[in-house]
């Protein structure tokens, strides 16, 4: 079970500096929407130079023209690149065909598929490699989170690694570990923490110990 810190509301150089605080306890550093919405897929790469051995995630939400982003955000050094679980087969498939050129991975983020279980399953078959269940924070704000979509895919989803985003905090932790999902992101449950160090550090001793 991997940790995937999410940072949202930095720039650069804050990413960096968080980054180098927790960089021992996670797995890969997500570059969210909002970073690249601000500062664009320069952001990507310097996280990428400054830490060549963390996995890069970029956050486009990617809903069209999936060979294209992916090709771009892969060229910032990318290692994985989300689609969102909402846009056409041909988008998911182009990301995917264009990722496999480079060794790229892509996440299918389904943050607002009504359908999680019918459209997890045919995402499954296009040959993803994550399939996140995702409460945003529009949601989180009225006190939802996708603690149950996470079972729904971890029962139906049979190639894809299984992710889950959305407000996970220490408090909760114990619930997403119970459904074994591969990959636990956290943004604001280690970013919003007076010490990133020491949560980010609990959190992975509790994946650890699981
Ligand atoms: O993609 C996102 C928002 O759209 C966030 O990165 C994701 O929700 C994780 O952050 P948090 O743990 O703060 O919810």
């Amino acid at each position: 079970m991997k940790l995937q810190l999410a940072l949202d509301l930095v720039d650069i150089q804050g990413a960096k500096a968080l980054v180098k605080e927790v960089e021992p306890f996670i797995d890969i550093v997500e570059i969210g929407t909002p970073v690249v919405i601000n500062e664009g897929l320069r952001a990507v790469k310097a996280i990428k130079d400054a830490f060549p051995a963390l996995t890069v995630l970029a956050d486009l939400k990617i809903m069209d023209a999936g060979d294209y982003e992916v090709m771009k955000a892969s060229e910032a050094g990318a290692d994985i690149i989300t689609v969102l679980g909402a846009s056409n087969d041909r988008t998911i498939a182009g990301a995917v065909s264009e990722a496999r050129k480079t060794n790229k991975q892509i996440m299918v983020d389904m943050i607002n598929v009504r359908d999680i279980e019918g459209r997890a399953k045919e995402i499954d078959a296009l040959g993803v490699d994550y399939i996140c269940v995702h409460t945003g924070y529009d949601l989180q704000a009225v006190g939802q989170n996708s603690f149950e979509d996470l079972r729904t895919i971890k029962r139906v989803v049979k190639h894809a690694k299984v992710a889950i985003a959305g407000g996970i905090k220490l408090s909760t932790l114990p619930e997403v570990i119970a459904a074994e999902p591969d990959l636990i992101i956290v943004g604001g449950g280690i970013t919003g923490h007076e010490d990133c160090r020491a949560a980010a550090s609990e959190i992975r001793e509790i994946i650890a110990s699981r």
